[in-house]
């Protein structure tokens, strides 16, 4: 069963609607023991990221775009095979999960399209995230800006790290806007994997921000030794 399933055949509010139904899927995942999702529609989202996420959604039908689940434990997120090298820690969490109040933090969901090495991120940033009065911290947007084209270099290398992000700031986005972070990933050289990403509003007609990063596939050999160092 998918987040889809009733909204468009809701004949009222079909924000309602979709919460309902996102919650009621949350909780008989709890009760079967998984983790929470939270890339699904909650009461704070706006109803532009809910027509951006319905619009989105629509465009997974043909198969091409995946909706990326979220999960608050990193390990939630890694294929079961890999995770025998991993210890689960109870008190982590992924940074952008941190905060537990609905709207308040990041509310995103990521869509990804494999062929076209691309992930595209909804974003409704919360009025914690604040930096300027009424605007986004600069960090906030480089955290979502590196955890989107993080997830697309995933995609395309699989274990990967932030070797270099590079952000220019255009203008500055509103807290409880919506943001288009559109990332692809341009050129693999070994284990270079070179990306860029365009922040816009969702009519398209302001550029947030622009940015390149480099990611490096991680030599497994020196990810042993960083992971037993921080065991
Ligand atoms: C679909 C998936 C869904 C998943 C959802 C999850 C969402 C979460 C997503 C969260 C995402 C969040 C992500 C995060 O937050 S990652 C956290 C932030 N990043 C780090 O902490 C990384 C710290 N750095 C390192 O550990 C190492 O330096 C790494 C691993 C990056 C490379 O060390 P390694 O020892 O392995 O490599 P090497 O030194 O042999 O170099 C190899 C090559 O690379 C070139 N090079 C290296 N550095 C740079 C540089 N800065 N500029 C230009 N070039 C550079 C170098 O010259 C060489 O080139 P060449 O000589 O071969 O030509």
């Amino acid at each position: 069963m998918g987040p889809r399933g009733g909204i468009s055949r809701c004949p009222c509010g079909r924000k309602l609607l979709t919460v309902c139904l996102s919650r009621s899927i949350q909780a008989a995942g709890s009760q079967l023991g998984q983790s929470k999702d939270y890339a699904l529609p909650n009461a704070s989202w706006s109803q532009d990221m809910l027509d951006l996420y319905n619009r989105f959604l629509d465009m997974t039908k043909d198969g091409l775009w995946k909706r990326i689940p979220s999960y608050n434990n990193i390990l939630d997120h890694i294929p079961e095979s890999m995770k025998l090298t991993y210890e689960k820690r109870k008190d982590t969490r992924l940074f952008l999960r941190s905060i537990d109040a609905e709207g308040a933090g990041f509310e995103y969901v990521m869509f990804l399209n494999t062929s076209e090495k691309r992930v595209v991120c909804l974003f409704q940033p919360g009025s914690y995230l604040e930096g300027h009065p009424g605007f986004a911290h600069g960090g906030s947007i480089a955290t979502i800006i590196d955890s989107t084209i993080g997830s697309c270099a995933i995609s395309v290398a699989g274990k990967v790290m932030t070797a270099n992000l590079s952000i220019d700031y255009v203008n500055p986005v509103p807290l409880g806007s919506v943001v288009l972070v559109d990332s692809k990933a341009d050129k693999v050289e070994g284990r270079k994997v070179f990306l860029s990403c365009k922040m816009q509003s969702v009519d398209g007609n302001t550029l947030h921000a622009e940015a390149t990063a480099l990611f490096i596939q991680l030599d497994a050999t020196k990810a042993q030794k960083q992971q037993a160092s921080c065991q």
